[in-house]
């Protein structure tokens, strides 16, 4: 038809219009009725791929949802874990119309882990954002990338020698103050909560929360209270959905924390730029540069500024570097310091930016190892013959000397570094994490193909438990650690700090602190407990933690 008819019929009035009214609604309902049809196809290939993975039979609207309803996180958990005993490595479950696939086998953690496409979080991630607005931990794509790049430099080995002073210091606080503990049951995660603050406070802001700064103290309150909220957010189902959680007191309680936590960390962001502008044009500045610290001669690694820990060289590569040569060790260097000084330099981060970042860090390094810590002082407490190795570790690094860990001194900590590892595969802190896949992935196991949109849930605790990777998996034994053990083994079966691109990169931050913290702790005291791990009440939602607290007893080392 051409436009002279068409324009014709439109001239002749109504029923030209009428004409053209039914000729766009015919379009309009071609182009709904062929996107319904898309839909549909891709729905149907979705539902088909989860399908052929073997999991429960799954119910029209709900899916699985049932298996969920009234539970708790953890028994949760414990279904998750159930279904993978009856499933197998790879199992799937249906929220509805979204599936949901657990993976056990190293292979296919691997494939996802390993990956630069499937590095975006689940949308479980969320609760995180009003406090950590796009930081490292949930932010995805190019800001991801770009981040870790600059951010990753800030842990280099040589920058965590620099931290040395701080560990010591803080560690020996801690000790004092347990003091009072001696002698009776109490809980030990309290104490490392709060030194794991106070450490994160000076290592990531150049702040303590002593002497007469008031706002370090309730800024530390603040983070301890916001890691709760999450916790209880993960737990009750009414605090999972924000239009309710909107209506609690939980919510003005969380907002009432991020207020200080916020307005602290803006503060110092702010000041620290100010004192670096002006020492900068003084000619003078207030610590040693980044590539001073790192040296010109060695290239930081991609992605943690330090190799990943593997299993053939899980021990070596920890702390690598027996450079005595500690530059720094007496000028304490904070992240913060670091990224005002990148982001002089040219780097792409705004202040706002720089705050996220400072923010992630005190959230990512605290729970972590708090928990971490905690497990290990009620496993050897558990665990005497242990305890005593690791003691006689220690007298032969110190001998009688009170004096403070050097960096060389951690490295010699051969057997504490396993007693670590081993508690980190028996109590993993980040029990297992979650991916949104954006692509189809074809898993190593059975060729399943896992499609797009799937969130892909990695079971760390469960892997850490496999008896065909480490026999006798409930059996706490820091020798499954020994260079020959670990080497026959698959490189992703250990992972407690993941593993790839988007592994933790606070890693090896972590290993020295605990290093220093714990045998601080275990030259002044013998840790006892009455129990033993199978006693041990777990409670998994972001951080596995017990419930049941982590009771020990302390006695005075002579
Ligand atoms: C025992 C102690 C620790 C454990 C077990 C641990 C574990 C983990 C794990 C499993 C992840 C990946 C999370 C995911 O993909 O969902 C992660 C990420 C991260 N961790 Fe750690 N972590 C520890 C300590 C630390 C410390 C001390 C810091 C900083 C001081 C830190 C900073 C981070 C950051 C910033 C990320 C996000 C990395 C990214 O997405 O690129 N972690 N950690």
């Amino acid at each position: 038809m051409s436009l002279e008819t068409v324009t014709e019929r439109m001239a002749a009035g109504d029923g030209g219009v009428s004409w053209i009214l039914s000729v766009t609604v015919a379009a309009v309902l071609a182009l709904a009725a062929a996107t319904l049809f898309h839909l549909w196809m891709q729905t149907r290939r979705y539902v088909q791929l989860g399908n052929l993975i073997p999991g429960p039979v799954a119910y029209p609207l709900i899916g699985n949802a049932n298996m969920l309803l009234g539970k708790t996180h953890n028994q949760i958990m414990e279904k998750a874990m159930e279904l993978s005993y009856v499933y197998g490595t790879v199992a799937r479950g249906w929220l509805g119309y979204h599936l949901v696939v657990f993976l056990t086998e190293p292979a296919d953690v691997e494939i996802i882990l390993n990956s630069y496409v499937h590095l975006e979080k689940s949308s479980e991630y969320r609760f995180f954002k009003p406090w950590l607005g796009d930081g490292l931990l949930i932010s995805s794509g190019d800001k991801w990338k770009s981040h870790r790049k600059l951010i990753a430099p800030a842990f280099h080995q040589n920058v965590l020698k620099t931290f040395i002073d701080v560990f010591n210091d803080n560690s020996l606080a801690v000790v004092r103050r347990m003091s009072k503990e001696v002698g009776h049951v109490f809980d030990c995660h309290d104490y490392m909560s709060e030194v794991t603050v106070d450490i994160l406070l000076e290592t990531a802001m150049g702040s303590t929360r002593t002497g007469e700064n008031k706002a370090g103290f309730e800024y530390a309150m603040a983070v301890m209270r916001m890691c709760d909220i999450l916790h209880k957010r993960q737990l009750k189902i009414h605090l999972r959905l924000d239009p309710l959680f909107n209506l609690t007191g939980v919510k003005k309680e969380q907002e009432r924390l991020l207020h200080i936590i916020h307005s602290l960390t803006r503060k110092v962001v702010r000041e620290k730029k100010q004192l670096y502008a002006r020492q900068l044009a003084e000619g003078r500045l207030p610590s040693p540069s980044l590539t001073e610290v790192i040296g010109k001669q060695e290239k930081p690694v991609e992605g943690g500024g330090v190799a990943h820990i593997s299993q053939g060289s899980l021990l070596r590569d920890d702390l690598d570097d027996n450079d005595e040569n500690d530059i720094g060790e007496k000028r304490r260097l904070a992240f913060l310091d670091l990224m005002i000084e990148t982001a002089h330099n040219g780097a792409n981060i705004s202040d706002e930016e720089i705050k996220e970042e400072v923010d992630t860090i005190m959230f990512e390094g605290h729970d972590t190892t708090a928990a971490g810590s905690s497990f290990v002082l009620c496993l050897l407490g558990i665990h005497q013959h242990v305890q005593e190795r690791v003691y006689a570790e220690l007298r032969q690094i110190f001998g009688d000397s009170p004096r403070p860990a050097t960096f060389g001194d951690t490295l010699e900590m051969k057997y504490l570094e396993r007693v670590i590892f081993e508690t980190l595969r028996m109590f993993p802190p980040v029990p297992m994490i979650a991916r949104k896949l954006n692509e189809d992935v074809q898993l190593a196991s059975k060729g399943y193909t896992v499609p797009a949109g799937t969130t892909v849930v990695i079971g760390t605790y469960k892997i850490h438990r496999r008896a065909d990777l480490y026999p006798h998996p409930d059996t706490f034994n820091p020798d499954n650690f020994l260079p020959e053990r670990t080497q026959h083994r698959h490189y992703y079966s250990y992972i407690p700090f993941s593993a790839g691109p988007r592994s933790c990169v606070g890693r090896k931050y972590a290993m020295l602190k605990l290093k220093v913290l714990l045998s601080t702790v275990l030259r002044h005291y013998r840790v006892v407990s009455h129990l033993t791990e199978k006693d041990f009440k777990l409670q998994a939602d972001i951080i596995l933690k017990r419930t049941d607290g982590f009771q020990i007893q302390l006695e005075p080392r002579a």
